[in-house]
């Protein structure tokens, strides 16, 4: 049997599963946990890897490994391969008034047009020119530039040259200076940016390309002692899940971290509103996707707030009436970028002394969670995306109450495959598919999927949209 690896490093933790080669079973997996915060110094990814790595049993009996990760964040090396400063990840908004200040200076009709995304506090390019304003000998000192995935795949390569830097298309689409249609940097948005264009950008690898990765010497698995394991161009975390997750024409949202809409398309999204980033995906396609920084993690706050676990929070949830009797929140708790609120705050609405109750306030948290996911379904209807059925995955997807509510939200059935490590799922089979070539991956077998349907409740998506729009017309 002939073993491939997948690596998730996202925001909250790094997992590794390891995968026939072949049918895609499950033969080991691990984890490792990263640290909180929007600065992280890439260390930490590069601790959290070897750990979950040996967790999962090592790499001595593993033919090819792709690597998959968090998009958007800004990892900067010196000319020695020394990374500059702790990396800036897709959810801190420091830059977002550098955003604004570059949209206005091009226009965001220019921006759609020319790369398909308008630029927000997530994106590379955006904390680029933060640098080059606040941190000038930093910027000066920057030789390249890398996303988390890259980083990860160049240290596996263990060269330390920087012109040995890969990545693919998926994550390359969203730093903001790469163009998904021609396949190519460019330049003059890296400089409007950052100010010169002079500095290395990893090299865009096809979607079963490879290159050689760390010796699998030692390994009395068979094969050559001095064999090398195969390192994949991998993949931004969600091109990953959909890898993943074999999206086929669903509509996927994924919440974790982040919650993310996401559909395959064969044309990019031009989307001048900027809600529908018009990205790249992991075969040569594309990826319409609109995130928000409010998923999962609205969850945990509310069941802190609470004093209860998950489970509880989920019973609590559905122990209440759809609509929490009028109770709504509005979960930018980390700011928000869909809409593009970088500064703003969560909030409760609606309360009363009849309808303040910990249920209420946990149904209200997941409703407010998904109605931020609605507004992404909506957008990327507009986009042309067909949102018949959402397929629902991510850490928060095990949650009885956001299965249950979501199609009551969402209005159309949701389908949730067995809890798995989709991102990484997905890493392994674009590995998988470094050994079989070819212009389609390896066919995996899918996991089963439980399906949940109900009637839409509109008042939901209507209180929200209320509580919400106070913000907007600020
Ligand atoms: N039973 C559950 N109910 C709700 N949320 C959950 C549950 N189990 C895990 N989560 C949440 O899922 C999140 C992690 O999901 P994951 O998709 O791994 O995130 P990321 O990829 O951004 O690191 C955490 O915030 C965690 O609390
Ligand atoms: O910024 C985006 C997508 O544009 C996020 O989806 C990040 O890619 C982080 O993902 P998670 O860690 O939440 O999975």
């Amino acid at each position: 049997m002939t073993l491939v690896a997948g690596v998730d490093s996202s925001t909250q933790s790094c997992k590794v599963v390891v995968r026939d080669a072949e049918t895609g079973r499950l033969v080991r997996e691990g984890r490792a946990a990263h640290p909180d915060g929007t600065e992280v110094h890439p260390s930490h990814w590069w601790s959290a890897l070897q750990s979950a790595l040996a967790d999962a049993g090592g790499l001595s009996d593993v033919a090819a490994l792709s690597v998959a990760g968090q998009q958007h964040g800004m990892v900067c090396l010196d000319e020695d391969g020394e990374v500059v400063r702790e990396a800036l990840l897709w959810n801190d908004t420091r830059s977002a008034a550098a955003a604004a200040s570059l949209t206005d200076e091009l226009g965001a009709d220019t921006w759609a047009a020319r790369i398909g995304l308008v630029p927000v506090a997530s994106f590379t390019i955006t904390k680029l020119r933060w640098l080059a304003q606040h941190e000038p000998a930093n910027a000066k000192r920057t030789a390249a530039v890398c996303l988390p995935h890259d980083w990860l795949t160049w240290r596996l390569r263990g060269t330390g040259s920087l012109s040995d830097l890969v990545t693919d298309r998926s994550d390359a689409s969203g730093t903001g200076y790469f163009d998904s249609v021609s396949n190519e940097y460019v330049p003059d948005l890296l400089s409007l940016a950052l100010g010169r264009s002079d500095v290395v950008l990893p090299q865009i690898l096809g979607p079963a390309e490879w290159r050689d990765g760390p010796s699998r010497l030692g390994s009395d698995a068979g094969g050559r002692r001095d064999e090398t394991v195969r390192l994949g161009a991998g993949a931004g975390d969600n091109a990953a899940a959909m890898l993943g997750v074999g999206g086929g024409t669903d509509v996927v949202v994924s919440l974790g971290t982040s919650g993310v809409v996401t559909a395959t398309s064969e044309v990019r999204a031009t989307d001048a509103s900027g809600i529908v980033a018009g990205f790249a995906d992991a075969t040569g396609r594309y990826l319409p996707l609109a995130c928000t920084l409010n998923a999962a993690r609205v969850l945990d706050a509310t069941a802190r707030m609470l004093g209860v676990d998950l489970a509880r929070l989920s019973d609590l949830a559905l122990s209440a009436k759809p609509g929490a009797e009028g109770v709504v929140m509005v979960p930018y708790l980390e700011g928000e970028r869909t809409p593009n609120l970088p500064d703003a705050t969560g909030a409760l609405h609606g309360l009363t002394l009849t309808n303040a109750t910990p249920a209420n306030i946990a149904r209200a948290a997941v409703e407010g969670m998904l109605c931020g996911l609605a507004v992404g379904l909506d957008a990327l209807a507009e986009q042309g995306a067909d949102v018949t059925g959402v397929r629902l995955v991510g850490g928060a997807a095990v949650s009885p109450a956001v299965r249950e509510i979501a199609p009551m939200v969402f209005g159309v059935p949701v389908t949730v495959p067995a809890p798995d490590e989709y991102v990484a799922n997905g890493a392994a089979r674009q590995a998988a598919w470094t050994l079989t070539g070819g212009a389609t991956p390896p066919e995996w077998t899918l996991a089963d999927s439980t399906r949940y349907e109900a009637e839409a409740v509109t008042e939901i998506r209507a209180r929200y949209g209320d509580a919400a729009q106070r913000y907007l017309s600020r």
